[in-house]
């Protein structure tokens, strides 16, 4: 190969870095399996057990291989500690915010290190192994650390390898991992196995840091830099985060790559990138991991409820938001006009974090994907601000192109994580931002070796001096807080939640997920690129230097420290974590208290400090309320008296005439408005339906019933369009939608419930049927993002009548979460009905709500049917209850249908009995039930009461 030089010195090298990074992926894997984030700690525990041996050796004078082994385990220790102390009191939170702590960890543990190791030996005046022999190779001196490397490597990842296959300990740490409950429930104490994951995690740390440490040429200590957590992160993440093997042997594989492509001039910017295609490439084949890695802990509201409005009735509460906002601009103004240029620098800087973490805010906190790679569009939008601005002479056609060419780049990275999520785009964008830092920026195109940004003009005025040019940066702050605040408050918002909170229930009820995400990842890639543009402009020269990868973490951790909840919570946590320490300059010690303070925060805040200041608003405006007789609870909460609605709404018969158009029959004159034909489905060696058809005619109710595992949901899931058939059609309407989207079809008016209700658990129930309205009135982005709010107060109006007809009024401001079963049932019906259904789906309408509850449940859909003609398929075990509603009825059982008629045929017919109680007659006899007799005598129903499936044993 022309151009490549590589010889067996290289493949030594390559074959060391190689295992560099294949013991950072295996200790990134552990943690990961336990704990379910990617510990970015990991590196910094390294160094502090380097920072031990060199204490031990240089200092100490101790001998070298008794201090090796006592710092790697003070380290393994430190790194259980981390697991004890900190990790463990984030359980049940998004996995978020575990990597959050991880990164104020890695702060304080690195400061720890520097304190220890306070001569800074580092580089080639670290200790190195001794007693080994050295060599060279094609004139490459191999010295101690690459053998020791290079033998006891092997030996540590064999001994792992077995611990953890064979040894009881190593077997428990991989089953408490798979699923901490099951490991529980066999009486493996999980949570320490967690801490022994990460203890052997913080050692391996330690052995790699302190093999490194001296074979890097006056390198300082450092953390877990974005550049190296990469590398690592594309082995494990090639392991799928759990196969230790696989995870050392891609590495390996990278090492040598890396060196393949440094030994030639021509490829050898392009390392990171090539390792960003592998991870994209690896991630986009294994769909499984983006899953796993989705977030199961308890996610927070987004945005405060809005203000009860019997509050706006307060004049003081009414005008105490303006003066604030009024003061705090005229401050931030006045501030242009007292301080010096430095300080103005540093506010700048503070206003361009602040819009970058204002598209964290969005991305992070609205729909609960992480991104670390914000700063890569904040890079590509400066350049391309600064080339069009200088080439158009127009200072405002470049800002719009550079922030248009920030969201073009954002909605592209993010459409092979779309379908992952989780781990994945907190992956693919790390890899995306080192890719542009490293070699995209470095283009001739984009910065090159730096270019020199024009300044803002104001009325012929340039914006020169940094006390001016801030006050274009607090302008451009302005906009974007207004604009991400009318995003989060509105209609977008909302939609955005509603996907996080239940993406199947958002598609139900036809919000587009996709096109959602890819405008969401536009919008937060143009706030980025504004804050670049920001950034970038307000620098004599600006470079790659100025937009580094491992900006787009800290600007997660800015707005984490702010607050995700509160659209102001970046600029908080911009004046504290960016302004603070430029402006009053930090010690050591200053440094390590503003990394406690950080962890504090994360731990005990989950809404960071701007939370806690809109908690202290928010009593502040209740006791503003109650001086004008308004009690806050009530408002608040809808809390009712006791004799006011305690029941449930299901005994409060519901007002539906005239509630939506009555559904139309059969548009296209067929018999039958839904036809399943001939459908099968498979899942790995499980035939869940097979061949299944049915036909429903207008304004009929068909009833399903089956065993549990009949394949009566997944054959919903097939109707609905949430699972696509191996075989079959689906005919709704006299039109085949086999390949249509959920969302497509429920815009037809093929609507589907849930077995669990669960809707969407973080917005009041108010909220969640305005986000049924997507069907009659999608939102617009750009009317929401400019706060127009005329379609809202539509939607928020026919809300308010909705609820009032199905009696929910006053559970309207109620998060759904909090909801009991059969409320939320009545929520769901409310928000299907909303949908303006022709043909409604209802799975296990009564699953969970008390009998008396189940009557009234019945009673309503029958009326649904009467007054708005809608067809439905019901499954349901309660079968009074579904004979009662059902012309007809089908019965499944292992995927197929076996019986249909009439109710009483079908729960009288001997298979359907049979099914239910396994073919075992002799255990129908034992029971005392009989079948339907030839002659009539029927005895006593054997399913007339609700099912409870019976196992034969
Ligand atoms: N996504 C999936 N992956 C693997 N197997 C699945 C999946 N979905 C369903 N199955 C399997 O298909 C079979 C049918 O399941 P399904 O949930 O459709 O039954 P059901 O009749 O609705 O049961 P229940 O009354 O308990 O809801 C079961 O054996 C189930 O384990």
């Amino acid at each position: 190969m022309t151009g490549f030089d590589f010889g067996i010195d290289r493949l030594v090298i390559g074959l060391f870095t190689g295992l560099t990074y294949g013991l950072l992926a295996v200790g990134l894997v552990l943690v990961y399996r336990s704990s379910r984030f990617v510990n970015f700690a990991h590196g910094s525990i390294g160094a502090f057990g380097a920072s031990v041996l060199a204490l031990f050796v240089a200092d100490w004078g101790l001998p070298y291989w008794a201090s090796f082994v006592v710092a790697i385990l003070i380290a393994a220790l430190l790194s259980g500690l981390v697991e004890v102390v900190v990790v463990r009191r984030l359980e049940g939170r998004p996995s978020l915010v575990g990597m959050i702590a991880t990164l104020g960890l890695s702060q304080l543990i690195l400061v720890m290190s520097l304190v220890i190791n306070s001569d800074g030996v580092s580089g080639f005046t670290y200790p190195k192994p001794t007693l080994l022999p050295t060599f060279e190779i094609q004139s490459l001196p191999i010295g101690t650390p690459y053998v020791a490397m290079l033998v006891l490597a092997p030996v540590l990842l064999a001994g792992l390898g077995w611990f953890l296959r064979h040894h009881r300990m190593g077997m428990a740490i991989r089953a408490a991992a798979d699923d901490p409950d099951i490991a529980r429930l066999e009486g493996i104490p999980a949570r320490w196995m967690a801490t022994l994951a990460w203890t052997i995690a913080g050692g391996i740390a330690a052995f790699s840091a302190i093999l490194v440490t001296p074979t890097t040429a006056g390198a300082g200590m450092e953390g877990l830099g974005p550049d190296l957590l990469l590398k690592g992160l594309a082995g494990a993440v090639i392991a799928r985060m759990s196969s230790i093997p696989i995870a050392i042997a891609a590495s390996l594989g990278i090492g040598v790559i890396e060196q393949l492509l440094l030994s030639n001039p021509d490829t050898r910017g392009l390392v990171t990138v090539v390792i960003a295609v592998i991870i994209v490439v690896a991630l986009l084949r294994q769909p499984q991991l983006g899953r796993a890695g989705q977030d199961k802990g308890r996610w927070r509201r987004v945005v405060l409820p809005p203000l009860p409005e019997a509050y706006r009735g307060v004049r003081s509460i009414v005008w105490l938001p303006r003066v604030s906002v009024a003061l705090g601009i005229a401050v931030a103004v006045g501030l242009a006009y007292v301080v010096s240029n430095d300080t103005a620098s540093v506010l700048t800087l503070v206003a361009g974090y602040t819009l970058v973490g204002l598209s964290v805010g969005l991305l992070t906190g609205v729909s609960g994907q992480l991104s670390l790679g914000q700063f890569a569009y904040a890079g590509i939008a400066a350049a391309a601000s600064v080339h069009v601005a200088d080439s158009t002479s127009n200072f405002l056609v470049g800002l719009l192109c550079g922030v248009l060419s920030a969201a073009v780049a954002s909605a592209l990275v993010g459409i092979p994580a779309m379908r992952l999520k989780g781990l994945a785009l907190a992956v693919s964008t790390l890899a995306f931002a080192l890719a542009t830092s490293t070699w995209l920026l470095r283009q001739g195109v984009f910065l090159g070796d730096g270019i020199a940004p024009a300044k803002p003009t104001w009325w012929d005025y340039p914006l020169e001096y940094a006390v001016d040019y801030y006050l274009f940066a607090l302008l451009m702050l302005c906009i974007g807080v207004w604009v991400t605040n009318n995003l989060r408050h509105g209609g977008f918002g909302r939609m955005v939640q509603a996907l996080r909170d239940n993406e199947h229930a958002a598609r139900a009820f036809t919000v587009p997920n996709r096109m959602r995400m890819l405008q969401l990842y536009a919008v937060s890639g143009g706030l980025a690129g504004l804050g670049g543009i920001v950034i970038g402009h307000g620098q004599s020269q600006l470079t790659v230097n100025s937009f580094p990868a491992a900006a787009s973490i800290d600007v997660v951790a800015v707005t984490v420290v702010g607050g995700l909840t509160v659209t102001l919570g970046p600029l908080i946590g911009a004046l504290i974590i960016v302004g603070l320490p430029a402006l009053v300059g930090m010690s050591t010690v200053g440094q390590a208290a503003l990394a406690v303070a950080w962890l504090l925060v994360v731990i005990f805040l989950p809404d960071g400090i701007g939370g806690v200041l809109v908690r202290g608003r928010d009593l502040l405006y209740d006791g503003l309320a109650r001086r004008h007789g308004i009690d806050p609870l009530r408002e608040r909460h809808g809390v009712v008296d006791a004799t006011g609605h305690a029941s449930s709404p299901l005994h409060e018969r519901p007002r539906l005439e005239g509630l939506v158009p009555r559904a139309p029959a059969a548009t296209h004159g067929a018999a039958s408005i839904l036809t399943v034909d001939g459908v099968s489905r498979r899942f790995g060696g499980v035939v869940a339906v097979d061949h299944v058809g049915f036909e429903v005619a207008p304004g009929e109710i068909l009833g399903v019933i089956g065993p549990n595992g009949a394949g009566k949901t997944t054959c919903f899931e097939i109707v609905a369009g949430f699972t696509r058939p191996d075989r079959g059609r689906i005919v709704f309407d006299g039109i085949d939608v086999t390949s249509a989207t959920p969302e497509q079809r429920a815009r037809e008016g093929l609507v589907r419930s849930f077995q669990d209700a669960a809707l969407f658990p973080t917005l009041t129930v108010h909220e969640t049927l305005m986000v049924a309205q997507e069907r009659v009135e999608p939102t617009r982005l750009w009317t929401s993002a400019l706060g127009v709010r005329s379609a809202e107060r539509d939607k928020s109006a026919a809300a308010d009548e909705v609820l009032e007809r199905m009696r929910l009024t006053h559970y309207a401001r109620h998060a759904v979460g909090e909801l009991s079963t059969g409320t939320r049932r009545v929520v769901e019906l409310a928000c299907l009905l909303t949908l303006e259904p022709r043909v409604l789906l209802l799975d296990e309408p009564s699953a969970g709500i008390a009998q008396s509850e189940s009557d009234a449940l019945g009673d309503l859909l029958l009326e649904i049917r009467e007054e708005l003609g809608t067809t439905m398929v019901v499954i349901e075990h309660d079968l009074p209850l579904l004979s009662r509603l059902s012309d007809r009825m089908i019965a499944m059982n292992l995927g197929r249908v076996i019986a249909t008629g009439t109710p009483d045929e079908v729960r009288t017919d001997p298979a359907v009995v049979t099914s239910y109680l396994g073919a075992d007659q002799a255990a129908i006899h034992r029971s005392g039930l009989r079948l339907a007799q030839p002659d009539g005598d029927r005895g006593p129903d054997p399913l007339a009461t609700r099912i409870q499936p019976v196992t034969s044993r």
